[in-house]
């Protein structure tokens, strides 16, 4: 049976990344996506916008919903403070171990957590499995319409805290309406909409950042 893209993806990055070298991976991913095959990845131009705001967040306990071939997750990772740790939840087990290996060779094994499985069955679970107390950064990345409900199931489970801060991909495209239509009429959280482009192409796109005030 011939190979994924997914798979093709991992062959790029095992062939011409610097094992060790988060930035390499990241180039290589983007290079391959923008020149031989479009893939999901959250991408170099709203990549930066992620960048900024887990500087800004500086968090010691990072979350992601949407692991896909760990792309996102290397680049948060890779800004990380020694002790802190990014937990990302993958439902797919092919991506799940593809990234397993492309994290690997980031050499961020250390900094990441893959947990297999649907957002709202492991979101519960996350303080008795996983030692977690409160979130300080979320990125939501997954299935779209899983966005508010996941958002939702964050705020009764108490894992957010005055200052969490929870950045979420597409809200252009493919968009996540329901999302947004909660999350800015909510008095909890302080909303900021980036403008952008959909990864690798000219299309219009967006990342909103909702900071939860308590
Ligand atoms: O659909 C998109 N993303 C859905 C992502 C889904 C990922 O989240 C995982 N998951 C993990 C946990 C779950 O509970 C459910 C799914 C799935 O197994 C998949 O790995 C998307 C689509 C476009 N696009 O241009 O069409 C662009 C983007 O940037 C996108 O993010
Ligand atoms: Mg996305």
């Amino acid at each position: 049976m011939d190979q994924s893209k997914e798979q093709r993806i991992l062959n790029s990055v095992s062939y011409n990344a610097v094992k060790g070298d988060p930035e390499s991976v990241l180039d290589c991913i983007d290079n391959y996506c923008s020149q031989k095959e479009w893939a999901m990845n959250v991408g170099d131009e709203k990549g930066v916008i992620l960048d900024k705001v887990v500087e800004e967040a500086d968090p010691t306990i990072a979350l992601e919903f949407g692991t896909y071939v760990g792309y996102s997750a290397i680049r948060i990772a890779r800004l990380l403070k020694p002790n802190a740790r990014l937990l990302t939840i993958e439902f797919n087990p092919e991506f799940a171990s593809i990234a397993r290996e492309i994290i690997e060779i980031a050499g961020l094994s250390e900094k990441i957590t893959i947990i297999e499985g649907h957002s709202q069955d492991i979101i519960p679970q996350l303080r008795e499995k996983y030692q977690v107390d409160k979130v300080d950064f979320v990125f939501l990345d997954h299935w779209k319409e899983r966005y508010c409900p996941d958002t939702i199931l964050l705020e009764e489970c108490g894992y957010l805290r005055k200052g969490s801060i929870l950045l979420a991909d597409n809200i252009v495209y493919p968009g996540a309406p329901d999302f947004i239509k909660y999350i800015r009429s909510h008095k909890s959280f302080d909303c900021t909409n980036y403008p952008s482009h959909l990864e690798y192409m000219k299309v219009e796109d967006a990342m909103e950042k909702a900071v939860y005030m308590g």
